[in-house]
C-alpha cells in the first residue's frame, strides 16, 4: 500500500531523515518510535506533502506521492493527525467532523451528506454523545478523538498518527487506545508515531525504530524491546512487555 525507498530530508547540513526506506501493507498496524529529534515527524510531513524530500521516492498504491500537495495527498486516501491539536473552539464536535467531510477526496456535496458522513467517525471514536458540545470545551483526551474523528471524515484507507497519546492523562490512554483499535478493526491501516512505548507494543504488528534519521531496527513488538540496539539508543531498559 505505502512504500517509502531510500528517502531522505535535509535540513541545511543536517540529515532529519537519510536514505530511509520502508512498506506498509493494507490492513497493517505499523508503529514508528526513536527518541526526540529522530526524524518522525518530518518523515510524517514527507509522507503527507507538508515537506518535500531532498531525495527517494514514496508511492502510495502504486503511484508516487512526491510533488504533490496536502490537499491532493489527502484526496488520494491518506488521512493524518497533528502533534497539536487544532478544532474549530467555536464550533461543535459534529461541525468539526463536518469539515473533514466537506474537504475530503470523496467531498460530501451537501451539508446533509457531510452530516451523514460524520456519524461513523464520532461513532468509532466515542463522540456521538458530545456532538452538540463546542470543541474548545472538550477534554484533552476528548480533542484527541476529535482530531481522529476529523481525519476519519476524509474517508482514509492510510491513516498516519503523530503522538495521539502526547499530552493525555492514563485513563484517556486507555480510552484512546480502544478507539484505535476500533478504527483498524473498521479496515483502516494505521501508521503510528508514539512516544509512549507501552501503546506502540500493545498496539503494532510491526515496529520501526529511528535514529538520526535512519532505521536503527524493525520488527516485531517483542523483537525491538529485547533488541540490544534499541536498548541502548532508546529504551534505556529491557521493556517489561508482559506490563504493557
Ligand atoms: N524545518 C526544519 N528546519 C530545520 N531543521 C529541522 C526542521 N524540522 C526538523 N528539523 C530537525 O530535524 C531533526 C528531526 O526532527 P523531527 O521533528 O522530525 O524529530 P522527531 O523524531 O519528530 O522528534 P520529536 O520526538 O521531538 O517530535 C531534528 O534535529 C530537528 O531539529
Amino acid at each position: 500500500m505505502l512504500e517509502i525507498s531510500g528517502l531522505s530530508k535535509i535540513f541545511g547540513g543536517l540529515t532529519a531523515v537519510g536514505d530511509f526506506s520502508m512498506t506498509v501493507g493494507k490492513g497493517e498496524f505499523v508503529g514508528v518510535i526513536g527518541p526526540n529529534g529522530a526524524g518522525k515527524t518530518t518523515l510524517m510531513n514527507l509522507i503527507t506533502g507538508y515537506l518535500p524530500p531532498s531525495s527517494g521516492d514514496i508511492r502510495f498504491e502504486g503511484t508516487s506521492l512526491v510533488g504533490l500537495a496536502p490537499y491532493q495527498i489527502s484526496h488520494r486516501g491518506i488521512g493524518r493527525t497533528f502533534q497539536v491539536v487544532r478544532p474549530f473552539s467555536e464550533m461543535s464536535v459534529e461541525d468539526n467532523v463536518m469539515t473533514g467531510a466537506l474537504f475530503s477526496g470523496q467531498r460530501a456535496a451537501t451539508l446533509a451528506k457531510a452530516r451523514e458522513a460524520a456519524e461513523l467517525p464520532m461513532e468509532l471514536t466515542g463522540l456521538t454523545a458530545k456532538r452538540h458540545v463546542m470543541a474548545g470545551a472538550l477534554t484533552l483526551g476528548e480533542k484527541k478523538k476529535l482530531e481522529l474523528a476529523r481525519a476519519l471524515a476524509t474517508s482514509p484507507r492510510l491513516l498516519l498518527l503523530d503522538e495521539v497519546m502526547g499530552g493525555v492523562n492514563r485513563g484517556e490512554v486507555d480510552e484512546l487506545m480502544l478507539v484505535l483499535q476500533r478504527i483498524h478493526a473498521a479496515g483502516v491501516t494505521i501508521v503510528m508515531i508514539e512516544h509512549l512505548v507501552e501503546v506502540i507494543i500493545a498496539l503494532s504488528m510491526r515496529v520501526v525504530v529511528l535514529n538520526f534519521g535512519r532505521k536503527l531496527y524493525e520488527g516485531s513488538p517483542d523483537e525491538v524491546v529485547e533488541h540490544p540496539d534499541v536498548i541502548e539508543s532508546y529504551l534505556g531498559r529491557p521493556l517489561d512487555v508482559e506490563a504493557a
